[in-house]
């Protein structure tokens, strides 16, 4: 029996969402927005199997819901869903970044016999809209599940049985941990680098020439403060508390480098930068769609243009490639060349590629 998957808000995430859920078998995939161009995109580039108009209309018979809406519109949705005419088993879930409000929400729905399985897949980009979505999106993220207390196991099973297409990890947290946690990694660093934004604003008038100069590690801090601001907007009414809390230990934080740039001695200055470093370094290799696992170490011998020679036998059999960096570690006739793809099956067909057309070793670390 085909199982029809429902998926409400078309853009980077719920694209991305519809486009790894193809892959389940026997499942067709119907898409709605509130946006028509996006409805049009979604059908032509095949996002979707399917598209309507108005959710309404398939209501009845889809088996599961996701929301891929920004979390204030998935609220309202969420009321709206009180009176569809729903299968008894339906299954609802969103990709939504908080979890209390909506979890709260849930619980209404809970009494009604809906059962709502909060979810959100730690992966993203600064880029909105359907044309950003990818079927890999989600591959080794960390995808939560922030199901209500006595969630029946059998509901949990039903909804990972479906997400294991996205290839993320699931793990599941109550939704106040879940909205904690992502104060610290997601949501206050984006109010940070906003914040940085600003201020490089504030120098225009005496300093045109500032932002000529932003480079890398502008750039980089920065990159998320081009996300939607709508997304961003709902974000943040909705985890206000928990940003408050996280501002109160940055100004703490914020006292204590003022203290160390008016008293520290040239010492404690270094052992700041020293242990934020450590620590940095430790992070677990982050996954999703900016930093790819799939790296393929090739040792090249050392001639003018190996590299683009490499990079012309990918490009030639279309297989696109996401970073590119050499590894100085060796001092012989042999460089190590290390190429980073976006899937698992992108890196297998380069290494048959690269030793079909030049027979030189490749191999994964
Ligand atoms: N962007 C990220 O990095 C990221 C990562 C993980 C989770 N999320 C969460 O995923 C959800 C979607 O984010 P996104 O990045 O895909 O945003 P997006 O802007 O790319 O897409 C949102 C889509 O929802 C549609 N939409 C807006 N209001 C709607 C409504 N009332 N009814 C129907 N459609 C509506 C928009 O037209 C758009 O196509 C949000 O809840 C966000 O918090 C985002
Ligand atoms: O990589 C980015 O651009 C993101 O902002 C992704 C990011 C994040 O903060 O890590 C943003 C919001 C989400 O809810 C999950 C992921």
């Amino acid at each position: 029996m085909t199982r029809k998957v429902l998926v409400i808000g078309l853009g980077l995430i719920g694209g991305s969402i519809a486009l790894a859920l193809q892959k389940a078998p026997e499942t067709k995939i119907i898409g709605y927005d509130m946006d028509a161009q996006t409805r049009e995109h979604a059908k032509t580039l095949n996002i979707v199997h399917d598209i309507v108009a108005d959710p309404l209309a398939v209501a009845a018979e889809v088996d599961v819901i996701i929301f891929g809406t920004p979390v204030n519109a998935t609220l309202d949705w969420m009321e709206q869903l009180k009176s569809w005419p729903l299968k008894n088993k339906v299954i609802v879930t969103d990709t939504g970044s908080t979890k209390k409000l909506i979890m709260q929400k849930a619980s209404e729905l809970r009494e009604l016999g809906i059962t709502f399985i909060g979810g959100h897949p730690m992966a993203g980009s600064h880029k909105s809209g359907v044309l950003a979505a990818k079927a890999h999106l989600f591959e080794n993220a960390y995808y939560m599940l922030t199901p209500l207390a006595g969630e029946e196991i059998v509901h949990m099973a039903q909804l990972e049985s479906l997400l294991k297409f996205t290839h993320a990890k699931v793990v599941s947290v109550s939704a106040s941990e879940h909205d904690h946690m992502t104060a610290v990694v997601s949501h206050f660093p984006h109010v940070i680098a906003a914040s940085l934004v600003h201020q490089l604003g504030g120098e225009n008038g005496e300093y045109p020439m500032t932002r000529s100069l932003a480079a890398g590690g502008f750039r980089d801090v920065t990159r998320i403060a081009s996300s939607n601001p709508i997304l961003w907007r709902d974000i943040t009414l909705q985890n206000r508390e928990e940003l408050l809390t996280q501002l109160d230990g940055w100004e703490k934080e914020m006292t204590r480098i003022k203290k160390l740039l008016m008293e520290g001695s040239s010492q404690d200055i270094e052992n700041y930068f020293a242990v934020a470093k450590e620590l940095r370094d430790e992070l677990p290799i982050s996954a999703g769609a900016m930093y790819t696992p799939f790296d393929l170490y090739v040792d090249v011998p050392d001639y003018p243009g190996v590299i683009s020679e490499v990079t012309g036998f990918l490009a030639d059999e279309a297989i696109s490639i996401t970073n590119l960096r050499i590894v100085e570690s060796r001092e012989d006739v042999f460089g190590i060349l290390v190429i980073s793809f976006q899937s698992e099956n992108d890196r297998e067909r380069a290494a048959a590629c690269i030793q079909k057309r030049a027979n030189f070793e490749t191999y994964i670390s």
